[in-house]
């Protein structure tokens, strides 16, 4: 059985509410997706009261759901409806942050410049997985390491991963309650919307809340003097995306792949996406290009060749960079020390991509 949207809502409308209501009756289920083993979604409740008394039946769903056929993991979150208190998200613990995220947006006039910031460039990908959060982090501290002054911000909101691959764990302080003070790492100064909450919490949220705490991470993180603003987006083309580009004025895009027919498909949306929206995309990285045996040297294309080099071609933007397949390089990003820090093949493919950069002028 595939299971889809619409099998899960068929399983979960009948779990009875503490107000006696079935989850189906009381519409309370937003957003839900399912992607490839990943359910999400949101319950939207009326307050926070409401949101604690429906914890055990989100718990009793989570459940249900982990039964289906093939489905690994399942975020759900509660929201309290705007203006009441926000509730936490399933499986978190503790207190909430002190400085909340995620309120609604304040009236701006189009795109703006952030204070100190010379260029802001957006990395995104059609697809999840494809490694666009660690070539974010690569290039990031490969940027550093050329003198640049670099800073990143972790926007991927369903999935936050920089504050693991950067290595950072700690709660950015604020000096008034307003401002927020970025973390470092490895020269490179970073925020992550991970870093606001609590290990393994899940964030859900759409359209003004998102915008709202786009806005914030831009505008209230006290970025300082950047030369260049990497932003790490989630996959795909939602409102994260729109959102930036309404915002900030993004000097361009990278769009990452990896040479798969699939993962390519998606980048061409991606880049249509930020054609769209008028924001210059300044080329393709492909990402787990080829894989060098290191016992042998042999070198096997395991998700195809020159996929990205072709698709590049076609849509008529540079392809930047080949970053080979390398076992090295996701045990240096689970440990917190991106690969680009080190010599050898793959950080010279990250020189590489920041010398290209600073080459076309934009860094
Ligand atoms: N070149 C590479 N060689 C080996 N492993 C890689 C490479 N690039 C990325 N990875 C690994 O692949 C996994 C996915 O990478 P990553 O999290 O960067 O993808 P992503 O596109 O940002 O995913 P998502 O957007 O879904 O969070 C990680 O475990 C990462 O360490």
């Amino acid at each position: 059985m595939t299971v889809t949207r619409e099998v899960v809502l068929g399983e979960i409308s009948g779990f009875t509410l503490p107000d006696g209501r079935s989850l189906g009756e009381a519409d309370l289920v937003r957003a839900l997706t399912v992607d490839g083993g990943t359910v999400r979604f949101v319950l939207e409740v009326a307050d926070a009261a409401a949101a604690r008394a429906i914890a055990p039946v989100e718990e009793e769903v989570r459940r249900r759901l982990l039964e289906l056929p093939g489905i690994e993991k399942v975020q759900i979150v509660t929201t309290a409806a705007a203006g009441a208190a926000p509730a936490r998200s399933s499986g978190g613990q503790g207190q909430a942050p002190s400085l909340k995220l995620g309120g609604h947006p304040t009236a701006q006039a189009g795109p703006q410049p952030i204070p100190g910031v010379r260029h802001i460039i957006a990395v995104g990908s059609g697809k999840g997985g494809v490694g666009k959060s660690t070539v974010t982090s690569n290039l990031a501290v490969s940027l550093a390491r050329a003198g640049l002054k670099v800073g990143l911000l972790d926007a991927d909101i369903y999935g936050p991963s920089q504050p693991q691959m950067m290595g950072v764990s700690e709660r950015p302080a604020s000096p008034d309650g307003q401002r927020i003070e970025p973390l470092h790492a490895h020269g490179v100064t970073m925020m992550s919307i991970g870093l606001m909450l609590k290990p393994g919490e899940a964030v859900v949220w759409r359209g003004p809340m998102l915008m709202g705490a786009m806005q914030q991470l831009l505008q209230q993180v006290m970025w300082g003097e950047l030369d260049i603003l990497l932003i790490d987006l989630p996959p795909g083309t939602g409102d994260v995306q729109l959102s930036l580009c309404q915002k900030a004025a993004v000097t361009g895009a990278i769009i990452v792949s990896t040479p798969q027919d699939v993962a390519l498909l998606d980048a061409r949306r991606a880049i249509d996406m930020f054609v769209k929206l008028k924001t210059p995309v300044l080329g393709m990285v492909e990402n787990m290009s080829v894989y060098v045996c290191p016992n042998c040297g042999h070198e096997a294309h395991l998700f195809g060749h020159g996929g990205v080099r072709a698709e590049a071609e076609a849509l008529g933007v540079p392809l930047l960079a080949e970053i080979p397949l390398q076992l090295e390089v996701r045990l240096a990003a689970d440990s917190g020390r991106p690969i680009a820090l080190d010599d050898g093949i793959v950080a010279d493919a990250y020189a590489d991509l920041a010398r290209k950069l600073v080459g076309m002028g934009i860094v």
